[in-house]
């Protein structure tokens, strides 16, 4: 048995997002989401499910901060529903919203947990959405007010913000896939907003610093490792894409200030292009604390015309694949983190979501999820390798604490380490929750 040690004072955490866990969806003045709206449209979710409920977080903050305690943790990643604090995305504040997260943060606080706040995690207001939403500019501004609310009331005991949980989702899978709300199926609509998401980050930055607020700041994207499956020129170009639509369109503005010219091009073969004003560009590329990075899969790629959007394919190596469907590919978290530092220098990366997705069930009040520590096991091996290969990483967030509310899967997907029965909301930690929470015990992976 060799015992890996992380570095010393190496954050370990976990993860989840409003929609996801809170349920509550229409109380005590929350306004509607975009997610609501989705959710209730016949066909868009799986069996028809909604966030109506969720894991009743809302109501079971005690509950929720007990089982992070019991696990060790010294981060908690969770998000921040917008139409809570301002139910028409701007105007009336909804004071009640608000002092559910006062209760959440100081429980967290007074169980000596990191607050890492999401602002936002795709629960757009749906008064925004209807004025042309993440499309009209002017959202970009409501975010930055709805932001700069939260700064003021939470300097000082939030001292880690994230400020847009994966801006590929945002834009791409909800606009141009359409398989996220609001559903559009619109490049130039996606890229468009894939800009303006930026904006409101780069905005949200500038704002955290005229405000001199206390602690850091990211943002926390998902990252994609597509490898060519040859030497041969058309595979390195197209799995160069399939990695660019997910890292370098959204990392090179970040840091380089620009858009990758090679997707640039690509996309201007698909009839889109990024309408970009001269300021832009240096707003988006202010400064940031830290990377949040979300990383679960990846895929060696063979060229193939007019397969899907970049002419890419990904091979069948008849790797195993999680409940989800999705490959299991650890050596991508080691080459995804690597080529991160070798692209855009040493900056501070923490891991804001790594899981996966197995349907076990209890049986005799346990949960034997055994693979789901299989595929932890695997990917935080590659993560200290990547630590010992100098990446700067500080810390790591588990997706998810407990099942929740998967999207378009609805609660048919479960990520969490800890089990939700969506009848009883009765959580039951898993084999994975106490695998965890020996290694942040003892800040160590045993292999
Ligand atoms: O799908 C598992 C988690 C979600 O529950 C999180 O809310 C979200 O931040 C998140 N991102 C990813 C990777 C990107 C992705 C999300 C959904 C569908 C396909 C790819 C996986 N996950």
């Amino acid at each position: 048995m060799q015992k890996l040690i992380f570095p010393e004072h190496f954050q370990w955490g976990t993860a989840t997002a409003s929609y996801q866990i809170e349920g509550a969806w229409n109380a005590d003045g929350r306004g509607l989401s975009i997610w609501d709206v989705f959710s209730h449209t016949p066909g868009k979710v799986k069996n028809g499910d909604t966030g109506d409920v969720a894991c009743d977080s809302y109501h079971r903050i005690d509950e929720d901060v007990a089982l992070l305690q019991k696990l060790g943790v010294k981060v908690y990643r969770f998000s921040v529903a917008w139409p809570r604090i301002y139910p028409e995305g701007t105007g009336t504040l909804n004071k009640p919203g608000l002092d559910y997260y006062h209760r959440l943060v100081d429980a967290l606080l007074a169980a000596d947990i990191e607050p890492f706040c999401t602002l936002y995690h795709w629960d757009l207001p749906q008064a925004l959405q209807e004025k042309g939403g993440w499309d009209n500019r002017e959202t970009i501004d409501h975010f930055v007010h709805y932001a700069e609310t939260l700064f003021q009331q939470f300097n000082g005991k939030i001292k880690n913000w994230i400020t847009i949980n994966e801006p590929w989702c945002v834009s791409i899978l909800s606009n141009y896939l359409g398989a996220h709300a609001p559903g559009n199926q619109d490049l130039q609509m996606a890229l468009d907003i894939g800009h303006h998401l930026l904006l409101a980050h780069g905005k949200t930055v500038q704002r955290f610093r005229q405000l001199n607020m206390e602690g850091q700041i990211g943002i926390a994207p998902n990252v994609s490792w597509n490898e060519p499956y040859s030497n041969r020129e058309e595979d390195v170009a197209a799995a160069r894409r399939m990695r660019g639509a997910c890292n370098e369109w959204f990392l090179d503005p970040l840091f380089k200030g620009s858009y990758p010219d090679f997707m640039v091009a690509w996309y201007q073969k698909m009839g889109a292009s990024v309408n970009i004003q001269p300021e832009d560009m240096a707003i988006i590329q202010q400064p940031i604390d830290f990377l949040g990075i979300n990383y679960y899969t990846g895929s060696l790629v063979t060229y193939k015309q007019g397969e899907g959007d970049y002419d890419g394919e990904d091979v069948e190596e008849g790797r195993e694949r999680t409940d989800i469907g999705w490959n299991i590919y650890p050596e991508g978290f080691y080459n995804v983190l690597t080529w991160l530092t070798e692209q855009y220098g040493d900056v501070p990366i923490y891991i804001t979501e790594n899981g996966a997705c197995y349907n076990d069930e209890v049986q005799n009040g346990k949960v034997a999820d055994t693979r789901r520590i299989a595929y932890l096991q695997k990917h935080l091996l590659q993560l200290h390798r990547a630590i010992a290969s100098g990446v700067n990483m500080k810390g790591y967030m588990t997706w998810s604490l407990m099942d929740n509310f998967e999207w378009a899967e609805g609660y048919s997907k479960r990520f969490g380490i800890v089990h939700v029965n969506f009848e009883t909301l009765v959580r039951t930690p898993k084999q994975s929750f106490e695998w965890y929470q020996q290694v942040i015990a003892h800040n160590r992976l045993e292999v």
